[in-house]
């Protein structure tokens, strides 16, 4: 891989050992997969900050870098709300580990926005073309999909390697090359919400790690597309999906229909709504509902402030989101939570060890569907919000 002068001198340990660190690994990837060189990005999302993913080891690689960033950068959810823990049940040795986490990349410039849902935030607005390390997989899907810029999923380290050095490698989702669908899907009837999370988690599964370009009836607002792209990150590894005279490249480049085709039927959508049978006999109760997989929009916590207005309900209700787009939406907040329901900032139903204290969780993602079993070990099902808020159990309208 060519390397600049400038590069070298980093790589041959000049400027600290931090920087030769993180200069190495890029390089290591670029090798790896053949990059040409390195490219400037914009800025870096930073995976790996929960302390219940990262544990000490994490805690303790952190801690040992020095320096600054030099792109905007911000980090994944954490295992809390940094401010309200206390009502999540966390308990205080995770708080402190958390805390110091989080501590630790704020010492490198990084700013403690924990969200996988960066394009909402001030600073954050990527565009067309735009070159971006970010590594959650729902904003990596979000960001070349509805965006049309251009990130491939970064882990942790090389999201941080990338936001000190200010580069990535030129590499994967980066080259046009790479961006061309090699699999039609297509759907046969009407879609409209969460239904879109329902098609992400069946399509997913088919797609694997290709780029696939949807054929729909209908056009998805970017929240569905949000749904769509984060189902499919999860139930399968799809960083970079189209659909067909929506999403910016698609518009622009008009692609060939490729010659693999899947079709999705209604029923397969429906299937996804229906609960276990542990569920319908009574045996799972659900105990806790969560909303907001990825963090919530503006739209989307106005949607449900809609449906809970005057109300209030019974059972535990989440609605994750970024604590910046929970301060834009004050109002709405209030509403939420004047239910009942708790508006939680900085972390989510999958990263936080608080989800494991209870035993059946209903959720609104096809990515939380896929995720709550295995690393929360909690059952789910799934309902659109509506359904959602029906099942915390409305006790009282005005
Ligand atoms: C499940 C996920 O959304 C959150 C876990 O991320 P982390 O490694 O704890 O930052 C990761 C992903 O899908 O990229
Ligand atoms: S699991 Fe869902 S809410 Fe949590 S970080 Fe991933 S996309 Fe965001």
């Amino acid at each position: 891989m060519y390397l600049t002068k400038e590069e070298q001198r980093t790589l041959d340990g000049e400027y600290g050992e931090t920087l030769r660190k993180a200069i190495e690994i890029l390089v290591a990837l670029g090798d790896i997969y053949g990059a040409d060189s390195l490219i400037p990005i914009k800025s870096a999302q930073i995976a790996g900050v929960s302390y219940k993913t990262i544990g000490d080891a994490g805690l303790e690689w952190i801690s040992d870098l020095e320096g600054k960033v030099r792109v905007p950068a911000i980090l994944n959810p954490a295992g809390m709300d940094l401010l309200r823990w206390k009502e999540m049940g966390i308990e205080q040795n995770f708080a402190t580990k958390q805390q110091e986490i989080i501590n630790a990349y704020e010492s490198l410039g990084i700013r403690t926005k924990c969200t996988c849902t960066p394009y909402y935030l001030e600073g954050f607005n990527a565009g067309l073309g735009d070159h971006l390390a970010w590594s959650e997989s729902s904003a990596v899907s979000y960001a070349n999909s509805v965006i049309g810029a251009r990130t491939n999923r970064e882990g942790g380290p090389s999201a941080l390697s990338a936001a000190l050095i200010g580069k990535t490698a030129n590499y994967g989702y980066h080259l046009d090359e790479m961006r061309e669908p090699v699999i039609a899907v297509t759907v046969d009837c009407e879609l409209s919400d969460s239904d879109y999370g329902a098609l992400g988690y069946i399509a997913g599964k088919a797609i694997g790690s290709r780029v696939p370009i949807f054929f729909l009836k209908g056009e998805p607002s970017n929240d569905e597309l949000k749904t769509l792209g984060a189902a499919l990150a999860a139930s399968g590894a799809v960083a970079l999906y189209h659909v067909n005279g929506v999403t910016p490249e698609a518009v622009r480049s008009n692609f060939e229909k490729p010659h693999e085709n899947i079709t999705i039927e209604k029923q397969q959508i429906k299937d996804v709504y229906e609960a276990s049978a542990e569920f319908t006999q009574g045996k799972l109760n659900t105990d806790i509902i969560t909303i907001g997989c990825p963090h919530c929009s503006p739209g989307e916590l106005k949607y449900i402030a809609e449906l809970l207005e005057g109300k209030s309900i019974k059972k535990e209700m989440w609605v994750c989101t970024s604590r910046e787009v929970a301060q834009r939406c004050a109002d709405h907040v209030n509403i939420i939570e004047k239910s009942g329901a708790k508006v939680v900032c900085d972390t989510c139903m999958v990263v936080s060890p608080a989800a494991n204290n209870y035993q059946a969780m209903m959720v609104s993602s096809g990515k939380a569907l896929a995720y709550v079993p295995s690393m929360c070990k909690v059952a789910a099902r799934y309902g659109s919000i509506e359904q959602c808020i029906k099942e915390a159990g409305i006790t009282h309208e005005n």
